[in-house]
């Protein structure tokens, strides 16, 4: 569909627009007017509406459209609200205006990483109330904060909670990443963010000096030793069309900090690392990896963990998941390919799967750029409107899934 005067612009755009004008843009997200959004959501829809505050200032908005069978474990729709910052000045329109251009690209932060899908989600369930289904599973909506710098005062906090043990989730959807061909890309597990700040001390001196036994010369080790290790993943990657980019463990160098004058060297001085660690690899050798490379640079420097994810899950994607099977059904039904993958990045399904539900990542966007994190994010209304269809036909799949062994 391409783009229209406003007024004969599809309700569903209209909406994913106004919810992409609500600045939930870290590092203060306005979370009160997403609630807010969401809570007048649920009346217009008639559904549940529940506030669960994991965190001060941190609320979960859970919407509820209940089944037929109690009994059954739920289908859970995960989004998170929060949008990543933007750099203005590279953006060819405001961020936040969600303007829409004559092709009927919408830009936006946000237009892919994630408000699409929660928009999606909604309007699935709006369309099939308003044809009159009701399905088995209760079908559960929560609209979670702070993914964007980690969930710990969102999702990782939630899965703890009564309130989310409550839900009884038999099966969950979160976000998953476009695709730029016709396909479409489900992700089944995620590699595990570490965070590692390497801190280096040495001696401090005049800078005409040779001196030795610096912290500078010793974080040059260390850094050396993990830009050779991200050289050979990205070798190894590079030299296998089979493996994909999560099934490689990736690292990137992403702060250096210390130093106070050109003529002094600096007792300390510290490299920060982003890795993401593929869900095959062993933990424990892998930390004592790191731990060498620290001793081999020598005395004095050490390693610290800002995050460490230890609990990586794969969900199966055969037909021994009735899930999966669910899912790859009416994705072969409306002759869409899927790519099975693992999520190179971190999203909250990884709490989610680590407290034994079951969960894929996937955001319905083919034919469209990856832009989630970039200037210029945008998604084309076509785009968006087809991924309300594909909701529509994923829903009543999965909230339709007969009893298992595990909703007993
Ligand atoms: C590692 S915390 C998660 C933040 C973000 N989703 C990322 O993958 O970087
Ligand atoms: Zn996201
Ligand atoms: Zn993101």
């Amino acid at each position: 569909m391409t783009s229209k005067g406003p007024e004969e612009e599809h309700p569903s755009v209209t909406l994913f627009r106004q919810y992409l004008r609500i600045r939930t843009v870290q590092p203060k997200p306005d979370y009160g007017a997403a609630v807010a959004f969401f809570e007048e959501r649920a009346r217009q829809l008639g559904l549940g509406c529940q506030k669960v505050e994991v965190a001060p200032g941190y609320v979960v908005t859970v919407l509820t459209w209940p089944g037929t069978n109690p009994t059954l474990s739920s289908i859970l729709l995960n989004s998170h609200t929060d949008v990543v910052p933007v750099f203005k000045e590279h953006w060819s329109h405001d961020p936040f205006e969600a303007f829409k251009d004559s092709e009927g690209y919408i830009y936006a932060r946000g237009a892919q990483d994630m408000k699409c899908v929660s928009i999606q989600y909604l309007e699935a369930v709006r369309r099939l109330k308003v044809e009159g289904h009701r399905f088995p599973r209760t079908i559960h909506m929560t609209f979670v904060p702070d993914e964007e710098v980690g969930g710990h005062q969102g999702m990782e906090l939630f899965v703890q909670r009564p309130e989310f043990h409550a839900l009884r989730a038999g099966f969950a959807l979160d976000e998953g990443i476009a695709n730029p061909t016709d396909a479409f890309t489900v992700f089944y597990s995620e590699r595990s963010p570490w965070w590692v700040r390497v801190t280096s001390t040495g001696r401090p001196g005049h800078a005409s000096r040779f001196m030795e036994d610096t912290a500078a010369e010793k974080l040059h080790k260390v850094v050396s030793s993990i830009l050779a290790f991200r050289e050979k993943e990205w070798q190894r990657l590079q030299s296998n069309p089979h493996l994909k980019e999560g099934a490689v463990t990736s690292v990137n160098l992403t702060k250096l900090e210390g130093g106070v004058a050109y003529n002094v060297v600096p007792a300390t001085m510290s490299a920060s690392f982003d890795f993401r660690v593929a869900p095959d690899v062993d933990f424990k050798a892998f930390e004592e990896q790191l731990q060498s490379w620290c001793q081999a640079a020598g005395e004095g420097v050490t390693l610290e963990f800002a995050q460490k994810w230890m609990h990586p899950r794969v969900t199966p994607t055969d037909d021994s998941n009735p899930w999966w099977a669910a899912f790859s059904r009416v994705c072969k039904d409306m002759n869409l390919t899927l790519e099975p993958e693992i999520m190179p990045a971190a999203t909250d399904n990884r709490y989610i799967r680590a407290v034994g539900v079951p969960a894929l990542g996937f955001s319905p966007m083919n034919r469209t750029p990856v832009l989630l994190h970039d200037h210029d994010e945008r998604l084309h209304e076509a785009v968006f409107l087809r991924g309300v269809d594909i909701y529509t036909r994923l829903l009543p799949a999965l909230a339709s899934v007969p009893a298992l062994p595990s909703d007993s």
